[in-house]
């Protein structure tokens, strides 16, 4: 029984969340209580998308200092924590955020300004991403416009970044519920995303849920679609963004944009500032793939005819795989980045613009 519409959200010292690996079959609540309990809930991808981990990481400082809030307690947490997932900077912006202000607070009263902290975050991330959505809404309306209002804007969207990735609303997603919201009829092609098809498991889920139009694809029907004038726009999320406006997003992203751009359909992404990492600019170079588990590539698991959710084996015994959970598209393939603060070119000038000066 899920108690909030949102993904994440606090009782007391219990941290609720959606368990995702459940979904769709399955809804249920994970409690979260120790440290240890978070950083696994990360790892495991019961909670992911950037925005969430890094949410989910600040409660996890705060769960940490209920145990022992000196400061040695707090430099393991925030170790513990940037460790479990290297990739979205949203998890090491989180927990250095809300580290530094636990700082300058008396070990003795850090405990309950921890779990304050946290949920302001848990607060600021729903404004924020209702603010992307805003912003990212208003160029889909411009885009329906654009093409004479056609009886559906067909939009295509990359692994889910919707309120399951988020605390609410969703970055991608939320343009497309407000777009949705305001009349315009939007039909969304939603990537599978091999291989943990967190489009086919997650973004089906929340799109139905919120009864938007949507149709499953798997991850190679992209190209043809667009070839066929079946896609009008793109619009992704993103776990890191470089300071001249790379993108790094789940796997598969960019095989997305060169096909837009090969067939010059508009690709948004859209993501809040906190996924700027102002100290990298070449993003293709210079960001940390994760890589993961090569089981998540050799098996896959669903529900069967009985209703069981089960795991099975796709490839041969022994089958060597590499699995990439995420890639990085270069600037020039974006033509938008849509933030809480507005939409803007990816580019150094278009990104910097963005940050002063209440980031400074
Ligand atoms: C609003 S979530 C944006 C991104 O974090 C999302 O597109 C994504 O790549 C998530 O990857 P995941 O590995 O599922 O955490």
């Amino acid at each position: 029984m899920i108690g909030s519409s949102r993904s994440i959200w606090r009782e007391g010292k219990v941290v609720h969340v959606i368990d995702q690996t459940r979904l769709p079959h399955h809804t249920q609540v994970k409690q979260l209580t120790t440290l240890a309990e978070v950083a696994q809930a990360i790892q495991d991808m019961v909670v992911r998308g950037a925005p969430l981990i890094g949410v989910t990481a600040a409660y996890g400082v705060a769960l940490a200092l209920q145990a022992a809030a000196d400061d040695a307690s707090l430099a393991t947490a925030v170790q513990t924590l940037i460790a479990t997932r290297p990739t979205a900077v949203n998890l090491r912006w989180a927990v250095e955020h809300v580290a530094a202000q636990l700082a300058t607070v008396a070990p003795a009263a850090r405990a309950e300004h921890a779990l304050l902290l946290a949920d302001e975050l848990a607060q600021a991330d729903v404004h924020t991403n209702e603010a992307i959505g805003e912003h990212g809404a208003a160029l889909l309306q411009q885009r329906w416009q654009a093409l004479g209002y056609p009886a559906r804007l067909n939009v295509l969207t990359h692994c889910n970044a919707g309120r399951l990735g988020c605390v609410d609303w969703g970055t991608a997603l939320a343009a497309i519920y407000k777009a949705h919201a305001a009349g315009v009829p939007v039909h969304v092609w939603m990537d599978e995303t091999r291989p943990r098809n967190q489009g086919a498991s997650l973004t089906t889920w929340e799109l139905a849920g919120r009864g938007v139009p949507a149709t499953l694809i798997v991850d190679n029907a992209g190209g043809l679609l667009m070839q066929q004038g079946q896609v009008d726009v793109c619009i992704v999320g993103a776990d890191r963004i470089s300071a001249r406006g790379d993108v790094c997003n789940k796997i598969g992203t960019y095989l997305k944009a060169l096909a837009a751009q090969a067939h010059a359909i508009p690709f948004y992404v859209a993501a809040p500032l906190s996924t700027l990492d102002w100290g990298i600019v070449d993003g293709v170079h210079e960001i940390e793939i994760e890589q993961r588990s090569p089981r998540e590539v050799t098996h896959i698991s669903g529900r069967n005819e009985a209703g069981e959710v089960v795991t099975v084996q796709l490839a041969p015994d022994g089958t060597a795989a590499l699995n990439p959970a995420f890639d990085v598209t270069p600037a020039v393939l974006v033509t938008a980045i849509v933030t809480e603060r507005g939409v803007v070119p990816a580019s150094h000038a278009g990104l910097a613009s963005l940050r002063e000066p209440a980031l400074a």
